[in-house]
Formats: C-alpha cells, sequence, structure tokens
C-alpha cells in the first residue's frame, strides 16, 4: 500500500469526520484507532487517518504518540500528512496543537506549516486570522463553555503563538482569493523571516480548494476537514489520486438492538437529546452518582436492557453549562470528565455484550472511552449522516457492528433518528 496522504486525528469523532470528506471528496479511505497491528488486514486505499486520543491529554505524549503516527504513515509512503485538529481548534495555551505541530514540522524538517481549522460546510470560517463558529468569534460561540477547553479568544495568530516554539504568521483571505501562487509567494516571505506556522484564511470551499493545492507541496500541514477537502481535490485534480466516485463502502444490514450514548454537554447535543426525548426512552445518568462512586452504569443498563428488544434507547451524562461547571467545581474538571467517560465506556461495553450492534455516540472524548473499550481496531466509512459524520462499519475482530461517533457540535436536532435511520 503506498498512500498518497497520511493523516493524524486528535480525537476518534474528527477522524471519523476528516474520513468521511476525503471518502467523499474521492480518496479511498480507512480510518484506524491507533496505529495499526501488522496483522489488522487493511483493504487498498489512498488515505489512512489513524485516529489518536490526544487532544486532551498531556501535551509530551501527544507528541510522542503523534510522532509514532506519524512514523508509520511515512513509512506507508505517505509524502503529506495532515495532522487533523477541531474545526473549533479546541486546545489550551499548554497545547496540543502547538507542541504536536513543532514535533511533526521537525521530524519532517519542512521551513513552514500552513494551518486552517476552516470548515464551511459546518459553519467555520477564517478571516484575518479569527476563526467565526457560524455568525459569531470563536470566543463568543458555545465554545467558551467547554467543558475540557473554553476557548476565550479568537485570534487564531494568538492561540497557537501561545502554545508554540515558532512565530506565527497570517496568510490573509487577500492573498488567498488572489489565488495559489500568491499564496506561495506569501508562504516563502513568511518562511524568509524564519516565521515556521501561517494560519491561513479560508470562507468558503474554493479558498480551501487553492489552500489545498498549495499545501500538498509541502510535507504537513494542520487543519480540520476543510483542509482536508482541499488535499483531497487537489490529489485528484493533479492526478495523484484516481478519483473513486463511488466513495463509501455499502455493506450488509447488521440489524439487532440500537443504543445511542451522550456524553457531549455542546449546544448541539443537548437539543438533539432534547428531540430524542419524543420519540425514544432516553436515560440521564447522575453524575455525581457515578463521581461518588455509586454503580450508575449499572443502573443504567438496568433500565436499558429491558427496552432494547423495543427499539433503541439513549443514555446520557450531558448537563448544562452551570451544571457542568458546578459539578467540576466539586470534583475537579479532568476526575469529572474521566469518570464519566469511563462509566459510559463500561455501558457500552455491557450493551453490545447484551446484544447491541449498532451505536452512536455523541461527543470526541466519550468516543474515544467507547471505542477503546470495544477494542475495535478500524473503521471503513458508511453513508453520510450529518455533515461531519458518516456511519462506521467496524473492521478486524469483534463482528459486524456500526458505528456512528458525532462531534459533540455536529448534527441537526433530530440527529440521534437520523443517524439510526441509516444504520440498518
Ligand atoms: N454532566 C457532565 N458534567 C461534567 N462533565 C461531563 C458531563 N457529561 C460529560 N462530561 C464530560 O465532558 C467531556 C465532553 O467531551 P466530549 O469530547 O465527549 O464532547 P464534546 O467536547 O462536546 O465533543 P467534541 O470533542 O467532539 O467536540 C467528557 O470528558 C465527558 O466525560
Ligand atoms: O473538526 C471538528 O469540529 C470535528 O471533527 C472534531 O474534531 C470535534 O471533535
Amino acid at each position: 500500500m503506498t498512500l498518497a496522504l497520511g493523516c493524524i486525528a486528535d480525537d476518534y469523532t474528527g477522524a471519523s469526520d476528516l474520513a468521511n470528506t476525503l471518502t467523499r471528496a474521492g480518496l479511498r479511505t480507512v480510518q484506524t484507532i491507533g496505529i495499526p497491528a501488522d496483522d489488522l488486514a487493511l483493504p487498498e486505499v489512498d488515505a489512512v487517518v489513524v485516529s489518536l486520543k490526544s487532544r486532551s491529554i498531556e501535551a509530551g505524549l501527544a507528541v510522542s504518540r503523534s510522532r509514532a503516527a506519524e512514523t508509520w504513515l511515512r513509512g506507508r509512503g505517505a509524502s503529506h500528512v495532515l495532522f487533523k485538529i477541531c474545526s473549533t481548534f479546541d486546545s489550551t495555551d499548554a497545547g496540543n496543537i502547538g507542541p504536536v505541530m513543532d514535533a511533526l514540522r521537525d521530524d519532517c524538517g519542512e521551513g513552514i506549516v500552513l494551518v486552517t481549522p476552516a470548515f464551511p460546510e459546518t459553519g467555520r470560517t477564517v478571516y484575518q486570522g479569527n476563526l467565526f463558529v457560524g455568525a459569531v468569534p470563536l470566543n463568543e460561540s458555545p465554545l467558551k463553555d467547554h467543558p475540557l477547553n473554553p476557548m476565550h479568544d479568537s485570534s487564531l495568530v494568538r492561540v497557537l503563538a501561545r502554545q508554540s516554539r515558532t512565530q506565527i504568521g497570517l496568510v490573509d483571505l487577500a492573498a488567498v482569493t488572489r489565488g495559489a501562487d500568491a499564496v506561495r509567494a506569501r508562504l516563502a516571505e513568511l518562511a524568509g523571516k524564519g516565521i515556521g506556522a501561517a494560519i491561513i484564511d479560508a470562507v468558503f470551499d474554493r479558498d480551501l480548494e487553492t489552500i489545498g493545492l498549495v499545501a500538498a507541496e509541502y510535507r504537513l500541514s494542520v487543519g480540520a476537514s476543510g483542509i482536508g477537502l482541499g488535499l483531497a481535490r487537489a490529489l485528484v485534480s493533479t492526478g495523484k489520486v484516481k478519483s473513486n466516485a463511488a466513495g463509501g463502502e455499502s455493506g450488509a444490514a447488521v440489524g439487532g438492538p440500537a443504543a445511542c450514548l451522550a456524553g457531549s454537554c455542546s449546544q448541539a447535543t443537548l437539543k438533539q437529546i432534547a428531540s430524542a426525548e419524543q420519540v425514544m426512552p432516553v436515560f440521564h445518568l447522575d453524575p455525581d452518582r457515578i463521581l461518588t462512586g455509586a454503580d450508575e452504569a449499572q443502573r443504567a443498563l438496568d433500565w436499558a436492557r429491558p427496552r432494547l428488544a423495543e427499539g433503541p434507547v439513549l443514555i446520557a451524562s450531558s448537563s448544562t453549562p452551570d451544571q457542568v461547571a458546578a459539578l467540576q467545581a466539586r470534583h475537579g474538571r479532568d476526575a469529572a470528565g474521566h469518570a464519566i467517560e469511563q462509566a459510559m465506556a463500561d455501558i457500552a461495553e455491557n450493551l453490545v455484550k447484551s446484544g447491541v450492534r449498532r451505536l452512536v455516540v455523541a461527543g470526541g472524548e466519550t468516543s474515544g472511552a467507547v471505542v477503546d473499550r470495544l477494542r475495535i481496531p478500524g473503521f471503513l466509512v458508511g453513508v453520510e449522516i450529518a455533515a461531519g459524520v458518516p456511519v462506521l462499519r467496524a473492521v478486524g475482530a469483534g463482528g459486524d457492528m456500526l458505528l456512528a461517533l458525532k462531534s459533540g457540535n455536529f448534527g441537526g436536532p433530530e440527529f440521534f433518528s437520523d443517524a439510526l435511520r441509516l444504520m440498518r
């Protein structure tokens, strides 16, 4: 297998978002969980997205895991590696976007790296280096209340400068609009000043196509699904990849009981849970009971098991920003997040033991905990449920199983029913 594109994603939902984008753009793509074991049979593909759970871990660990993934991808022929981060630039001043970018840049000896989280299809645009989520700057969006990495600054030049060893420049929309040569010239100018990374503006998909053409000439880029789209289209338009117009796998139906798990506390997920209450039974976990050692996972399972034969169920830990803040004040941010993720993983493991073969999970960290516990080594990408969220078919041991891993902010209000309708 010689890869046209290697990708390292810092969480599992982000990885499936990117794998979905690459597949829709014509690249045969597989998503692996971590670096695949040598004996994992992978189909012939153009791109591999190695999923890590490195967004919110200690920066040194994120760096070492990303470097190992990069070595594996380059060893399979990937001359360009995309480090996939969140379209809302989820990170803190300690990292992990800057430290990982710095390390990967050192490893591949690149002078300057293009960085953009723009993903216009989901309302993420970048102008003058400022990230907008829909109509509002990042720091006014719901991301200001994120449980793990509240985002308080919309200037990505500043945000990344606080995390990186290198100086950060800007390639503005005016240059992008003038085309690939103008972007190349601006990058050369920045690199000449010793600047090692540049935030690049993008508002429309056509901006990402220009960016993709230039980025593909370098060895490393950093961004969300939008730059993935640009890179994929560049690989196809320059003939480096023959477009696989069919996109996505459409395997046999899996059937059997279905369940949804929500650990995301995003506004989008809260609305989706409220809509699901109209069409399926919903169990609200008590986060305090999880943190104080009560067997809340068992209580949820006792509730779910007798209902599974009747139709899908939803189990949610999600709370409003005020409730999240209060819980974190009582127990600590990391302890609260970790304990709830592990309770979700316990629930997922036991639901699968009870026969569940179709599982929808909301939230990146939550999905990471669940997929790790289920020991799924990788996924093939199926149909798109909503922008950035495909149906995934598990590969490797564990039998036939369909999953959907939803990034916290993605999907319309009816997301859970939309997903289950397509997961047959
Ligand atoms: N009621 C709650 N109170 C505090 N923390 C919670 C609660 N419910 C879930 N959490 C934690 O909040 C975090 C949510 O992160 P997660 O990545 O799963 O969702 P997200 O950030 O909305 O999604 P994404 O990363 O895809 O945007 C997890 O660590 C989860 O365990
Ligand atoms: O880019 C995004 O917004 C998503 O793919 C994601 O990474 C959220 O966890």
